[in-house]
């Protein structure tokens, strides 16, 4: 079976102070099939992060670079795409959830609005037909009363439900791949527990959307030092 996403011998580096090149994420491999969860484990620091930028291109530019390897979605290397072609392939066929959903979400903007607005961007439907997909979104995200909700604002939302609301927005345009960078770091524990099961354990979720998930978990594992490993953490 074809990988959804394929990553070889990838090493991103940063300018050091002296204009020299380091490297922060070394010679990484991985391959995520549809359907699947990979964990990215690894010391603070070891790259994680910087491995799930380099995967869309968000590096900062000028003092950051990828220097080797290739990237992989299906048939196309990401690596030799112009920014503009790359640009579609975030939120369309890769999207990202970040750890605070509250510098994600638009604080002026009603949460139902900014799903819509992601749904509007990728699938050229009607405002209604939009508005229909952001409420069924919210449900799929477990938030009650979505049509309500729909009309408020981030403030209003506790924060759990703000992170599911960031989810929703990454899943609107049914991504191939998810990479959620820490998405529950914010969060207190039960409700991290409840935000990860919705990435992790998806398996209905996943089914009926048809993507993979890459998610970045910070876990301290002394004996692989330095390094990067995507473990399989569930494969079904
Ligand atoms: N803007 C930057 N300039 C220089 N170095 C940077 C920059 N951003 C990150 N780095 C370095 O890149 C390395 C990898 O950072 P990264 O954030 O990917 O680590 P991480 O594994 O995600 O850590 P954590 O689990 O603590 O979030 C670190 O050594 C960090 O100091």
């Amino acid at each position: 079976m074809t990988p959804v996403l394929q990553v070889e011998g990838l090493r991103t580096e940063f300018r050091g102070p002296k204009r020299n090149w380091f490297p922060v994420v070394n010679e990484v491999d991985l391959t995520l099939h549809a359907g699947e969860t990979l964990a990215v484990v690894g010391e603070s620091g070891c790259g994680k992060s910087m491995l799930a930028h380099s995967m869309l291109q968000l590096l900062p530019p000028r003092i950051a670079r990828i220097s080797a390897g290739s990237i992989r979605l299906g048939g196309t290397d990401l690596l030799s795409l112009s920014e503009p072609q790359m640009r579609r392939v975030r939120g369309k066929d890769i999207s990202m959830v970040f750890q605070e959903p509250m510098t994600s979400l638009n604080p002026l903007m009603k949460v139902g609005r900014q799903i819509e607005e992601s749904v509007l961007v990728h699938e050229g439907c009607s405002e209604a037909e939009a508005r229909a997909r952001a409420v069924e979104l919210m449900e799929m995200v477990g938030i009650p009363e979505a049509r309500i909700r729909a009309d408020q604002f981030p403030f209003q939302l506790s924060g759990g439900m703000r992170q599911r609301i960031v989810i929703a927005i990454a899943l609107a345009c049914r991504p191939k791949v998810l990479i959620a960078d820490e998405p529950t770091t914010a969060l207190d524990v039960t409700i991290q527990a409840q935000v990860l099961e919705l990435i992790v354990t998806p398996q209905e979720m996943q089914r009926r959307n048809g993507f993979s998930s890459l998610m970045k978990r910070a876990v301290i594992l002394p004996q692989i030092r330095g390094r990067v490993y995507a473990a399989r953490i569930k494969d079904e």
